[in-house]
């Protein structure tokens, strides 16, 4: 067994909102190792979204820890913050429907490159060119605006701009969700291929067993806010135990069960 990426132990998250608490995070564990896709899965609510933003410190954990390549990550400060905070990077359902219309992609991707100290201005606009030929887009695509593109190809700028930051560790937070079918498979693909040619981990989120068995090596199940379930994708998908994973397998049609990897 490799040594592995990040180690989640015992995160807990309270919400409180209109004098109602809510337990969002509720003890959860979980390691992915290098090269690994862990996919999460559970039904709305069940705390996916929270994990992903306690795991980029988008938000406290009120309790727990995380080792990240070996570091205390969620006490880490200063310039030790700064230097690991691109190793985990995110891509979420349509990240860059927030920008600015008027910004280009190729100032999109200049972006992690100048804030992270990754290329010297002289050499963005080769490297930007570069990310975008990695994620099957044309190099000149850098010149139009973001909101120019489809809808698949804003999501490979997107994970273009996860890239440039050179993470460990992508989260993926329902990534396709937002896509045409017929978009889907070829988002998926790249995402799969770009973990072979990079060694990345990958955190994959999302609602639909069907979607996150395809490129998934293991599978967590949450159910309010716990982890009831974990284990290789094809042995959750063959026998699940917990009620919350019968019922995500029972969800998915029989059909597309053959592509099991
Ligand atoms: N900022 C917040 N304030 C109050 N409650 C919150 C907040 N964020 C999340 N919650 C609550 O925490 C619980 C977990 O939410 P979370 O978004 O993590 O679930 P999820 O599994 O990602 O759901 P979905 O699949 O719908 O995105 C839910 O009950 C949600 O209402």
């Amino acid at each position: 067994m490799p040594e592995p990426l990040l180690v989640a132990q015992n995160l807990c998250k309270t919400f409180t909102s209109r004098g109602r608490r809510v337990t969002a995070l509720d003890d959860v564990s979980l390691t992915l190792a290098p090269g690994e896709t862990l996919g999460l899965v559970g039904a709305s609510g069940s705390g996916k979204s929270t994990l992903a933003r306690v795991l980029l410190r988008l938000l406290p954990a009120d309790a727990g820890a995380v080792r990240l390549q070996g570091e205390d990550w969620l006490q880490l400060r200063g310039r030790a913050l700064r230097r690991q905070r691109r190793a985990i990077q995110m891509v979420f359902q349509d990240p860059l429907a927030a920008f600015n219309p008027r910004a280009t992609i190729g100032a999109v991707l200049a972006d992690p490159l100048r804030i992270h100290g990754l290329a010297d201005r002289a050499v963005r606009p080769v490297r930007v060119g570069a990310l975008l030929e990695r994620v099957g887009l044309p190099a000149g695509y850098a010149a139009r605006g973001v909101h120019d593109v489809s809808g698949g190809e804003r999501q490979r700028v997107a994970i273009a701009r996860a890239l440039a930051a050179r993470p460990s560790l992508i989260v993926f937070d329902e990534p396709v969700s937002a896509l045409d079918q017929s978009i889907r498979g070829e988002i998926l693909k790249l995402i799969a291929d770009l973990q072979k040619s990079e060694g990345l981990s990958y955190l994959f989120i999302a609602h639909d067993l069907a979607v996150v068995r395809l490129v998934s090596h293991r599978v967590a199940i949450m159910e309010s806010g716990r982890v009831v379930e974990t284990g290789p994708t094809s042995q959750i998908i063959d026998s699940p135990q917990s009620p919350a994973g019968k019922a995500l397998v029972a969800a998915v049609p029989r059909l597309e069960f053959p592509r099991a990897q």
